[in-house]
């Protein structure tokens, strides 16, 4: 029944404007069309005999709905007063007791970012310095029925007195996500806009055609959001259709209209024009997937290494890279990464096609480690070594590390099109077989291939057999799907990321066959 006293004032206050979805159970006695989705839920929560927790009085407290998202953002319309219940104490030393006992009770009000407790409502009492609890939605200052056993005994002993109370809450409380579903039409609320691309200062939407409409208010309302952000951009053409690096058109939706970013990612400080270089932040997982691959002292080819996200924190962790990019403004950010992380002693950047580059690479290596070029590093001190040192110890000598002869891993992360750069590996290591296992001790592997591309979004083997077919016909080896890439001919394929609702990024792991890495060069 007290919840049915609530349900009043909701539907007084609400019904007009309210898209909430969560009232007490009695609610299914209320006819009105906009609660038949509100009856599924209290029903089903009535069946797990629950109390109103920390969620759902989240979701009880909604904003108004204000339909206004595509014209100008009206901050204040998103303010609202909810008339709830709140247990004033005679004494102010009563708070902490009162607290901690209405808490244990799940009677006070649980809510991110509103503390319980607040100066008394009468401004009066609340100057003398009088507080009050703020009290769960479905407490009823005037129905005793809906108080528990500590509030009716805190009553009884005249140190609280249950008062109504108007939580406001406006614009500067709500989430994006919560003023979003506000503003924007139901039938868009399933898919509002989540994880995006961000470069540091930059967030880089991708809206679907229905947000257009309300594209400046999304990126005002992201901006105030997230203090981090300055700057918010919408993508205006297909990414990779009209620029081969991988760039794209854009519009500021709101802020600065300035993509000079800088951003970190694996430990690594990266400074660049996002509009005229690839980054994408959602790859940082598959960043560090790959580099955790690599073992110190090896040598990886990345053909398309944009600006270095997984060549230089590799470098950094003492892994020798070949790294290229075809777009000289990325080779120039590159450049900037290897001399801005200091890791230029193992990573050396080049800008020119992925197709010329492989070979170039194998050769490359082979004759810098032909010619005993190494970097030369500090040896990690010793316990105590510090201190010594400073007290005028002669430091430890600096360790070499030699390049090797052979290339370790290729990274080709240029999924719309890397597997047709995969004809390149043949004749990779041409007159060079005795490079490799069965000649060498310790056994030499011929190297992995990390080819990232796009395929079907699928459960089935469909995706894993396009992807091996692909790979076949450009290496003109039989490959097929498996466990073990150490197995001449599998192909282990790791899923990175939907990228579409029926695509997805895939990373195919292979070794180089023998029979394709010593064939003659064309
Ligand atoms: C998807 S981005 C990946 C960049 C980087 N590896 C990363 O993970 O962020 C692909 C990169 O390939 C470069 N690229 C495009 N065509 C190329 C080619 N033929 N040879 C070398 N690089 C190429 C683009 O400039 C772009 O930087």
């Amino acid at each position: 029944m007290s919840s049915c006293s609530f349900h009043r004032w909701s539907l007084v206050e609400d019904v007009s404007q309210s898209h909430d979805h969560f009232f007490p159970s009695v609610v299914s006695n209320v006819h009105h069309p906009q609660f038949s989705l509100t009856m599924a839920v209290t029903h089903d929560q009535a069946d797990r005999g629950s109390t109103w927790d920390d969620q759902d009085m989240s979701l009880l407290l909604r904003p108004p709905i204000v339909r206004s998202g595509a014209g100008a953002l009206n901050r204040a319309l998103l303010s609202k007063r909810f008339p709830i219940a709140a247990a004033a104490v005679s004494d102010p030393k009563l708070i902490n007791k009162y607290n901690k006992a209405l808490n244990s009770t799940k009677e006070t009000l649980i809510l991110k970012r509103v503390s319980p407790i607040a100066p008394h409502p009468d401004q009066t009492l609340a100057k003398q310095g009088r507080k009050c609890l703020l009290l769960n939605p479905r407490i009823k200052a005037g129905v005793p029925d809906t108080w528990g056993a500590v509030l009716k005994d805190g009553v009884q002993k005249e140190e609280l007195d249950v008062v109504s109370y108007e939580l406001q809450l406006d614009y500067d409380y709500w989430s994006f996500h919560d003023i979003m579903a506000s503003i924007l039409p139901e039938e868009l609320h399933d898919d509002i806009p989540a994880g995006f691309n961000i470069a540091g200062h930059v967030a880089h939407l991708n809206l679907r055609d229905a947000f257009l409409p309300y594209k400046k208010v999304i990126g005002e309302v992201l901006l105030d959001k997230n203090p981090h952000l300055k700057t918010v951009i919408n993508k205006i053409e297909n990414v990779g259709a009209e620029s081969q690096f991988r760039t794209f058109q854009y519009e500021v939706l709101a802020g600065v209209d300035d993509l000079n970013v800088q951003t970190t990612e694996g430990g690594c400080i990266f400074k660049f024009d996002y509009a005229k270089v690839y980054w994408n932040s959602k790859l940082e997982t598959e960043h560090r997937r790959i580099i955790n691959l690599f073992q110190p002292g090896e040598v990886v080819c990345d053909v398309m290494a944009g600006i270095g996200p997984f060549a230089v924190p590799a470098g950094k962790n003492g892994v020798f890279v070949w790294a290229n990019d075809m777009n000289p403004e990325s080779y120039a950010c590159l450049e900037d990464a290897i001399k801005r992380n200091k890791v230029s002693e193992f990573v050396r950047p080049f800008c020119e096609d992925g197709r010329t580059f492989i070979h170039k690479a194998a050769d490359s290596v082979l004759e810098a480690s032909q010619r005993g070029e190494h970097a030369t590093i500090a040896a990690k001190l010793p316990k105590g070594a510090r201190t010594a040192i400073a007290a005028g110890a002669p430091p430890p000598p600096k360790k070499t590390v030699p390049i090797p002869p052979t290339i370790s891993h290729f990274v080709m992360n240029l999924p719309a099109s890397a597997i047709e750069f995969l004809d390149c590996y043949r004749g990779l290591y041409a007159g060079h077989e005795a490079l490799f296992e069965p000649t060498t001790t310790p056994n030499t592997k011929l190297p992995l291939v990390h080819v990232h591309c796009f395929s079907l979004k699928a459960q089935d083997e469909t995706p894993r057999i396009d992807i091996c077919e692909r790979i076949t016909k450009e290496l003109g080896f039989p490959m097929k799907p498996g466990d073990n890439p150490d197995v001449e001919g599998e192909v282990t394929i790791h899923n990175v990321r939907d990228v579409a609702p029926a695509k997805t990024m895939y990373c195919a792991t292979f070794r180089i066959p023998r029979e394709v890495a010593i064939a003659p060069r064309s």
